[in-house]
């Protein structure tokens, strides 16, 4: 252990659940710290980093559908190419996608020997959907692993149950995991002293979950398409972090995303539309985002979704050097792309 050794908060939580909520107000927050931000997320279409509030931080995206494999490899590099920086960090927060079972991204704070002498991991932060988190840990096995690896569960959205539904919400995740600290929220409105640097990554207990936590090397899958070390000349020992998908087996294959992109939409057909789709779909829409533009709509239209909640808001004027159009991207299980694409484009007004 050295003084040196930046920490890092895992944030993660199922498809809308309100990682990117918090991540705004941790940016947002005067708190005097410097962090960078690590965005992993889900779909072809990168959104996801333009949800994130516009502040001095670093943002680095990860591409990449499936943590299993390729993300980690991205984020030694990215990590390792942070711990390079003149000035460095107070922390790294890395928020991974909502699909994605956070064991493979915390061992990758002990797996690489760079990474693990100048990082350490501080807290497994799981936020909670407290709407949706019932019937996620019933069909979606991610759901039940963020809730279980978790040192802190921001149990969110109480403004949509009542009472008793979120007792029983958290009497649950007690049942999964009896040691993580639990704060309930509105919009993830939380003292951030709570969230950021807890020191509250328990080593042991992981172990106990997860016995093979530390031991990737152990069982050589052979698999490595993935050659993250190439570029670098290290001359001592390193371990392989690709092969260890037998640690967590459990991954939800049903789901999957639905990208559309396009020009300017009416939105005197875009509204009824998107009404009507999540009305009809919506459960098995997980999570629904875009931006969009508006015909006769200065503004970027941000839409955001979870089953058959939708919010829209006015994101700030497109700017003169950008290009209008719009983005949007469904995911979620049994979606009929060919029927979305159709339904969206005849939304477009005429190019
Ligand atoms: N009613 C209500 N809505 C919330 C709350 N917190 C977040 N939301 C909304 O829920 C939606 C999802 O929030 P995000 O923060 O984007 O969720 P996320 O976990 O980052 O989503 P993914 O990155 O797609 O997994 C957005 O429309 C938010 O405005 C809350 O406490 N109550």
């Amino acid at each position: 252990m050295t003084e040196t050794q930046i920490p890092v908060t895992v944030l993660t939580g199922y498809l809308g659940a309100g990682k990117t909520t918090l991540l705004n107000r941790i940016l947002s927050e005067n708190h005097g710290k410097k962090y960078a931000v690590v965005v992993n997320e889900f779909g072809e279409i990168g959104i996801d980093n333009d949800l994130i509030v516009e502040s001095d931080e670093e943002i680095y995206e990860m591409n990449n559908g499936c943590v299993c494999c390729t993300v980690r490899g991205d984020l030694i590099r990215v990590v390792e190419g942070l711990m390079k920086r003149p000035g460095g960090f107070d922390g790294i927060l890395v928020e991974t996608t909502g699909l994605a079972n956070p064991a493979p991204v915390a061992q990758t704070f002990f797996m690489d020997d760079d990474v693990r002498a100048k990082s350490k991991l501080d807290a497994v932060v799981t936020v909670a959907d407290a709407k949706n988190l019932l019937t996620r840990l019933d069909d979606a096995p991610e759901a039940e692993e963020q809730i279980a690896f978790a040192d802190v569960v921001v149990l969110n959205k109480t403004d949509l149950v009542s009472a008793q539904q979120l007792d029983a919400v958290e009497k649950r995740i007690r049942e999964i995991n009896p040691h993580a600290t639990i704060h309930r929220t509105e919009r993830c409105a939380i003292d951030l002293t709570k969230v950021l640097d807890r020191g509250a990554f328990d080593l042991d207990r992981i172990l106990t979950l997860d016995p093979e936590f530390l031991e990737a090397d152990e069982h050589d899958h052979d698999h490595d398409h993935h050659d993250h070390d190439h570029d670098h000349d290290h001359d001592h020992h390193h371990h392989d972090h690709d092969h260890d998908h037998h640690h967590h087996p459990r991954h939800d294959d049903s789901v999957f995303s639905v990208s559309l992109r396009g020009g300017t939409l009416d939105p005197n057909k875009f509204f009824p539309w998107i009404q009507q789709v999540t009305q009809v779909e919506g459960p098995n829409i997980l999570r629904l985002k875009g931006i969009l533009s508006m015909d006769r709509d200065p503004d970027r239209y941000v839409l955001q979704g979870v089953h058959m909640i939708v919010e829209g808001t006015h994101q700030r004027p497109w700017k003169d050097d950008e290009k209008r159009e719009s983005r949007l991207v469904f995911i979620g299980r049994k979606l009929n792309e060919e029927a979305l694409r159709q339904s969206f484009e005849a939304c477009l007004i005429a190019a």
